[in-house]
């Protein structure tokens, strides 16, 4: 029975016995510490918080955001897949909207939890985040925490994971926004890729696709089919023992659209461009770094190869037996292409531009290296239906000046570019064909007098062609004039034109 005068009494009886047993334990503690190994010691601890604790049907697989040095795959791929699964019962999440994205970007904010059901398993993703430590410079570490029944290991590592990949890459590819690379864009990735620091971005806002472009429907089609054909066969390039790439050699006169077509591929195969300005390279060692921080699934692009240089053949050139990496040469280029950079990564396409065909090394026109050739040709009747419809949406033939206009253009070199210029000069579209008759009549008298001062003038050749290379001259400064200021407009490159080539290029 309980009463106050005997409490003191067991109060001090309990202290004193806990203040023996509290002694006792320290004492057993350190003797143990003494006697026991500590692998021994740990090993046991470890095996009694075994038996203790209850044991969990679940299992947590950790997915770090990076694999050492690389980012880790299934953590991009569930970031991105995890976006599809966000439900009402989410609490928070994180949005953000860059000046050049179209939509938000949603994500799930740290803490978060989301819940997906995949083949009746129900799987619980946590987002976790942890911040550095005080004296760590690293920045804050990023997991995901995928927690399931265990019974269904094997479904989740073999079947799940697997489609998570899956997903993840499809919707990448869905939303993807194709990027231009340059080196001399300012390094604001804003994906946080490393591109070896030496390229940098901005998203390609090129509105050039297949259906804009102003080409002869069968050209046009082939060069689809074509594209096609290389993305499906990455079996049959690996059975011939041919790295999975692709040249073209895009040739024509200024305005034609070899850079829109350029455009217009990225768009289609959602791949990124890399657009290399061989100034910006001073030797061979220094391209072999540019070209191997280029990415999987990529246009690299090398626009006017022939400009502002004599094309000469390799053997003239005298740089076989350099060997040197001091200096930027043709070979050193094109063995690149064909050996160590093209082997080392998948998917990806070349492409050269030249104004002037007859002008290229036989090097770069040998079978093989460049596996597609593609002639950029003057506005043929059916380009200009294209044009016309994109322009003026004019749909049908019916328009009154249709065969006049294209009874001039099969008489009249005139170029796609000069074409959407006269189309652009008015929303009407009688005022705009007006107007494109008439500048289609100038050219074509211009031309006619050039031919017969020409005639007139047989037997002088050197006038000839000083007169030739003088036309030819104004007509490339007019064009470069031009797509410098649409180029700018329409940012598909940021500093553009005529190059100046190295001289040492081509071994001199
Ligand atoms: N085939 C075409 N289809 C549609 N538009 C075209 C075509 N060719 C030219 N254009 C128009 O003319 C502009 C200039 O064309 P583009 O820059 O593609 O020519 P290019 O052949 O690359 O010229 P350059 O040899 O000077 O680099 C384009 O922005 C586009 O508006
Ligand atoms: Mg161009």
């Amino acid at each position: 029975m309980f009463s106050p005068t005997n409490m003191p009494q067991s109060v001090s009886t309990l202290f004193s016995a806990y203040a023996a047993f509290a002694g006792s334990v320290m004492l057993i503690r350190s003797m143990a510490n003494e006697l026991i190994p500590y692998e021994l010691r740990s090993y046991l601890s470890t095996a009694i918080h075994y038996l203790f604790t209850p044991l969990s049907p679940n299992i947590t697989l950790v997915i770090d955001e990076h694999c050492g040095m690389s980012r880790n795959q299934v953590y991009d791929a569930a970031e991105i897949y995890l976006k599809t699964k966000i439900s009402p019962s989410t609490e928070r999440l994180k949005i953000g909207k860059t000046p050049r994205q179209r939509t938000f970007s949603v994500a799930i904010e740290k803490g978060e939890v989301v819940t997906d059901v995949y083949e009746n398993i129900k799987l619980k993703w946590a987002f976790v985040c942890t911040e550095p430590q005080n004296n760590s410079h690293s920045g804050e570490k990023k997991r995901f925490e995928l927690s399931f029944n265990k019974k269904y290991k094997e479904k989740v590592m073999d079947r799940y994971l697997p489609h998570v990949l899956k997903r993840g890459k499809e919707i990448k590819d869905e939303e993807k926004v194709v990027k231009l690379y340059n080196r001399e864009c300012p390094f604001n990735d804003e994906d946080g890729g490393d591109h070896g620091g030496m390229w940098g971005s901005i998203n390609l806002e090129h509105p050039s696709t297949f259906d804009t472009l102003a080409l002869d429907p069968e050209l046009k089609k082939m060069i689809v089919d074509d594209l096609k054909r290389f993305l499906g066969r990455k079996e049959f390039y690996k059975k011939v023992g041919k790295a999975w790439k692709r040249g073209y050699l895009l040739y024509g006169p200024p305005g034609t659209g070899k850079s829109s077509l350029i455009a217009a591929m990225a768009n289609y195969l959602k791949f990124d461009i890399y657009d290399l300005e061989l100034t910006s390279i001073y030797s061979n060692s220094d391209l072999r770094r540019v070209l191997l921080s280029t990415t999987n699934r990529s246009i690299l692009v090398i626009e006017d190869i022939d400009c502002n240089m004599e094309m000469r053949d390799r053997q003239q050139g005298g740089d076989e037996y350099d060997g040197s990496n001091s200096r930027l040469t043709l070979s050193g280029l094109l063995n690149f292409i064909d050996g160590l950079w093209s082997s080392c990564g998948d998917e990806r396409i070349i492409v050269f531009t030249t104004n002037h065909k007859d002008r290229l090394d036989a090097a770069l026109l040998r079978p093989g290296r460049m596996d597609v050739h593609i002639n950029m040709s003057y506005c043929t009747p059916q380009a200009f239906s294209i044009l016309a419809s994109n322009y003026l949406g004019i749909r049908d033939k019916n328009h009154y000046l249709y065969d006049e206009i294209e009874g001039l253009m099969e008489s009249t070199n005139v170029t796609p570019a000069e074409v959407a210029e006269e189309l652009m000069a008015s929303e009407n579209a009688d005022v705009a064909l007006e107007g494109l008759v008439n500048f289609l009549k100038r050219k074509h008298s211009e031309a006619n007098e050039v031919k017969s001062e020409e005639n007139g003038k047989v037997g002088d050749e050197g006038a000839k062609k000083l007169k030739t290379d003088v036309d030819e001259k104004k007509i490339v400064n007019k064009f470069i004039n031009r797509n410098r200021i649409l180029r700018a407009a329409r940012g598909v490159r940021r500093n553009c034109g005529r190059r100046m080539i190295p001289q040492n290029f081509f071994g001199i």
